[in-house]
């Protein structure tokens, strides 16, 4: 999967978050999106994610070889972690497993128990979303998108409520299974994108 911005650029109201944004996201590339608070991290990587639409310029999605995806079909090729994304609170961890697995099924070598086990929460199958502390739900977010068996990860400030060993376990996690996924990371702080050689600052695009 390649994504392709051309002369992108996001408004909100008279505001111009970004403009004139023109760059290739290759499969199985590593990118960082850069930038201090309120700078637009986040809104880039949700205008590349489709979940917000550009107001000038292009987003391309093609497979290989070069085909065009329809924007509308992106998302099936993709996983999301965020922290504007929320985990349904009602559910336990097992039912939000279940959830998950309906709309994308985990890669071929990691069963659920394994997912769960890997991310450390083997003891909380049971126990609803909503009893889950900050750092746990962060570790269940990080496991339904890194285990998810799509092309393309996005993932913004990953590290978000983790302590010194869940940062060291995202960056295990994503060492052993990000395969040659292409992963694009919004973020400042380099512990969530260290495996990106390629780095893109948005105050570049101002
Ligand atoms: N829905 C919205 N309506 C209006 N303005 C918005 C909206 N969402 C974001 N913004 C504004 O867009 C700018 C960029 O926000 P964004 O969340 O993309 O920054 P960020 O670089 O990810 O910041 P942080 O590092 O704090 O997460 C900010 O000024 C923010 O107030």
């Amino acid at each position: 999967m390649k994504i392709t911005l051309h002369q992108t650029g996001k408004r909100f109201n008279y505001d111009w978050i970004f403009r004139r944004v023109s760059a290739t996201f290759s499969e199985g590339g590593r990118y960082a999106i850069l930038g201090p608070n309120g700078s637009g991290k986040s809104t880039l990587l949700q205008v590349i994610s489709g979940h917000l639409h550009h107001n000038e310029g292009t987003v391309t999605y093609s497979t290989m070889p070069e085909e065009l995806l329809p924007p509308d079909q992106f998302f099936r090729h993709c996983a999301i972690a965020a922290p504007y994304l929320e985990l349904v609170e009602e559910f336990t961890l097992a039912e939000s497993i279940q959830f998950h697995l309906q709309f994308k099924r985990f890669i071929p070598e990691i069963s659920p128990q394994e997912a769960i086990a890997l991310v450390g929460l083997e003891k909380s199958m049971d126990k609803q979303i909503r009893y889950f502390s900050s750092g746990m739900k962060q570790r269940l977010k990080l496991a339904l998108s890194i285990f998810s068996d799509v092309p393309v990860l996005l993932l913004d400030e990953p590290c978000t409520n983790l302590d010194t060993a869940g940062i060291k376990l995202y960056q295990q996690l994503i060492t052993n299974y990000g395969g040659n996924r292409l992963i694009i990371v919004s973020s400042n702080d380099e512990q969530e994108y260290f495996m990106c050689p390629n780095r893109i600052s948005i105050q570049d695009y101002k």
